[in-house]
């Protein structure tokens, strides 16, 4: 048992893996108390009432760093960790300056270098398919290709539930393409998220041994290397919206695969109503004699799926329940519950290091302060490993990253090393990161919640589902036998709801309503919905589709909503982009939008804080942070993005190329709306601000006698986040991008305004509220 382990002398962390329960469980740690962690390093736990009726939930207390998101909540000195253990080499808590800096030399020694790579021939290519031959028919998946086949050919929609890892994504499409079910349309596979469309396409297309973007392609929003040859496509649910705009019987696909049903996101719900539709549609055509017309079949797949469900909603759809699993993979849970998650997880992670057998680890966390912290702190104390027991290389992935930060996680660590990925649930489901033997599941997620009469979206520490904690064991075990160690009892495990909520019944619903209307949907109250949104969610989003214009008074789309569907962005930027032709800033608008497309620009390395803040103030703008980042991108164009210049000013390269590549994308989609993407406003910024206050007008607040500020919608007292340049400071009335509930009402992306401005910017909204 794991348990026997000589690991840590201050903390050892005693897992239990024969699922006898050897303490009381204290179940409430996980699911109802807030753990409120101390600066000094230390965390306490206090009991809150739940947050709502249905949901429990963690919520950090602590104020916000000026770096961290909303939803942010570690401190970066927070966790407690060892001391050197003469034993072990491990050591006890203390930050120490000396260490930090040696932390340096070892991140540069330690990041594995980027090799010339040579692009592959197609003889090698060939080859490579044709040694991966034996594995995909090894594949538990492989001794039941014949009667998938089959069952898909037979029926118009099959659930497929098979174990994680034993080849559904992979191997099923191609089965699909082998059988001539491409004969007449391009297999489609959509995946919740982009890191795995695009692995997943890779993968595939070494398989067939073809490159990526012929046979096999895939397509993300700002990111499509699929072309008309491809016949298999990886996809983002959110691009498969996308694409029926211009395609409403999506004709080009002979058959759509819902990939990770389970996981119940907005988009994938709205696919599941339209896909149907679709179906039924080309069902009727091909009865009336159309010819040009072919069946649209339909599959749905997951490892943790309510198949009955689905296949309920689905005309009684054929279930495939495939069994078997590659390797097996054993469970160990913690015997005593960990409040201080993060803790736990450092120190299982310098468990695994020093008592097992070689292979990574994958950490599963709640976000990305959370995972920069415990990066800092693998970093810090595996300086004092002894060389015999080798590198441990910390290596973050989380969803603000751009696309090519977050495919480091599939780099192999060096020689002799041993990687560890520190991870939110975006690598929760489908992906294989090669040579993961080791899981590490905190058993907690963010997650976002909306409040529907206020418009305040929350983003809250909860317990994970039992599906989730599934399918975070299921990335390892894929090429290997693995462990995966759950920083909870079990009997915590048992008590977890079976299945997350669906994010329809707990998000803002305009994205989603406008995509319907535009794909020809008036009534959106009627539709087909697997689970129904709350009434009131929907006639709040109506309501504000219709202030910013994109709905008339029947609720029919305008022709402004009409272009607003067209843009790969949330509504009220899509109108910020239209304003902008009007009032000639579009190449402003398209800036900014492009630079809030990442989670920040700046960087500011805890140690380095103040330093940070003071290069900053280079580029702040007295209107607040809409001009700021726009000073701050006519600097970095200046010297013309260098990457010194970056890192002496603290600005996140990495993240400005992808706002550049963002910028470079909504051109695009300007010039495809008729509009002309240069036309620039000059030095006159304060129309910049007028123009988004056109799709912001309801994210506005005025300041209090008090010297707080009172949001004109719902009245809340809200805070400005620490991370803005109006943080601390007083303006009469402000605008905002993100209000997002976290241990209070913090708004980001702030700017100033006039108050006067407000009955300019939305006359038909403010001239209501006042009545
Ligand atoms: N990028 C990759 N590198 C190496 N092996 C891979 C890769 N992708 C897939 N595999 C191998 O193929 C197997 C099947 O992967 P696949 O994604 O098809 O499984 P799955 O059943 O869809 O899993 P899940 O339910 O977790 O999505 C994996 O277990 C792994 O052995």
């Amino acid at each position: 048992m794991f348990n026997n382990v000589k690991a840590v002398k201050r903390k050892v962390i005693t897992f239990d893996d024969d699922g006898e329960v050897v303490s009381r469980p204290e179940v409430s740690k996980l699911r109802g108390e807030k753990v409120n962690r101390q600066p000094n390093g230390t965390s306490s736990s206090k009991h809150v009432k739940d947050s709502s009726a249905d949901t429990k939930s963690i919520n950090k207390a602590q104020e916000p760093s000026p770096t961290s998101t909303p939803a942010s909540s570690h401190s970066s000195s927070s966790a407690s960790t060892p001391s050197v253990n003469s034993s072990t080499g491990l050591k006890e808590p203390g930050p120490s300056t000396k260490k930090q800096k040696r932390q340096l030399q070892y991140q540069n020694e330690a990041r594995p270098k980027k090799l010339a790579i040579k692009e592959p021939t197609t003889e090698a290519m060939v080859k490579k398919a044709k040694d991966l031959r034996k594995h995909r028919q090894s594949l538990p998946i492989y001794s039941a290709r014949d009667i998938i086949i089959k069952e898909v050919k037979e029926n118009a929609c099959v659930v497929i539930v098979g174990e994680t890892g034993s080849g559904k994504t992979t191997q099923i499409p191609q089965y699909l393409l082998e059988s001539g079910l491409a004969a007449h349309g391009t297999i489609s596979v959509t995946q919740p998220r982009r890191v795995a469309a695009i692995n997943l396409a890779k993968r595939v297309a070494e398989e067939v041994g073809t490159p990526i973007g012929q046979k096999v392609g895939y397509s993300i929003r700002f990111d499509d290397t699929s072309s008309k040859d491809s016949l298999i496509k990886y996809m983002t649910d959110g691009i498969m919206l996308r694409e029926l705009l211009s395609d409403r019987l999506l004709l080009r696909y002979s058959v759509i695969i819902l990939d990770e049903a389970h996981e119940r996101t907005l988009r994938t719900d709205i696919l599941f109503g339209m896909v149907k539709s679709i179906q039924k549609q080309r069902q009727e055509m091909i009865e009336k004699g159309r010819k040009d017309i072919q069946p649209l079949k339909i599959v749905i797949m997951s490892a943790t799926l309510d198949a009955e469900k689905f296949s309920e909603y689905f005309y009684n759809a054929k279930i495939m329940y495939i069994s078997g699993r590659q390797f097996p993979v054993k469970i160990l849970n913690t015997i005593e519950p960990q409040p201080d998650y993060v803790d736990s997880a450092l120190v299982t992670a310098f468990q695994i290091h020093q008592e097992e057998a070689p292979g990574d680890i994958l950490i599963f966390l709640t976000g990305q302060e959370e995972i920069e912290s415990l990066e800092k702190l693998i970093e810090e104390y595996a300086v004092d490993l002894p060389p015999s027991v080798g590198k441990l290389i910390p290596c973050p992935i989380f969803a603000a990253q751009d696309s090519a930060t977050q495919q480091k996680i599939f780099e192999p660590a060096p020689p002799g090393t041993r990687k560890v990925i520190l991870a939110t649930n975006i690598a929760e489901t489908s992906i294989t990161i090669p040579n993961i033997r080791y899981v590490i599941d905190t058993g907690c997620h963010k997650s976002r919640g909306y409040n529907a009469k206020i418009g305040i979206e929350s983003l809250l520490v909860e317990p994970v589902s039992k599906s989730s904690a599934r399918q975070r064991m299921g990335r390892a075990g894929r090429e290997a036998p693995g462990l995966c160690f759950r920083l909870y009892t079990e009997d915590s495990f048992d008590q977890l709801e079976e299945d997350a909520i669906p994010e329809i019944k707990r998000c803002n619903l305009e994205s989603a309503i406008l995509s319907l209307k535009a794909t020809g949907i008036d009534n959106v109250t009627e539709f087909d919905f697997m689970d129904r949104p709350s009434k009131s969610g929907l006639l709040r989003s109506l309501e504000h589709l219709y202030a910013l214009e994109a709905l008339n008074d029947e609720g029919k789309l305008t022709e402004v909503g009409t272009k607003m569907a067209a843009f790969p962005v949330d509504p009220p930027y899509a109108k910020v982009l239209l304003q902008s032709e009007k009032m000639e800033c579009t190449k402003e608008a398209i800036e900014i939008i492009s630079l809030l497309s990442v989670d920040t620009i700046f960087s500011a390395p805890s140690s380095k804080r103040e330093e940070a803040n003071e290069a900053r103030q280079k580029f702040t703008s007295l209107d607040g942070d809409h001009l700021t980042l726009l000073n701050t991108l006519r600097a970095y164009e200046s010297v013309k993005g260098d990457r010194d210049w970056c890192r002496e000013n603290f600005i996140n390269s990495r993240h400005m190329r992808h706002v550049m590549d963002v910028r470079k994308q909504l051109i695009q989609f300007c010039e495809r709306a008729g509009m002309d993407p240069k036309k620039s406003c000059g030095h006159d910024l304060e129309i910049v601000l007028k123009c988004f206050l056109a799709g912001f007008f309801q994210n506005t607040a005025l300041l209090q006698p008090d010297g707080t500020y009172r949001s004109i919608l719902g009245g809340l007292t809200i805070s400005v986040h620490p991370s803005s340049s109006l943080f601390g400071k007083k303006r009469e009335a402000i605008m905002y991008n993100e209000l997002v509930f976290t241990t209070k009402h913090y708004i980001r992306g702030v700017s100033a305004l006039e108050s006067a401005w407000l009955s300019q910017a939305a006359p038909k909204y403010f001239g209501q509220r006042r009545a």
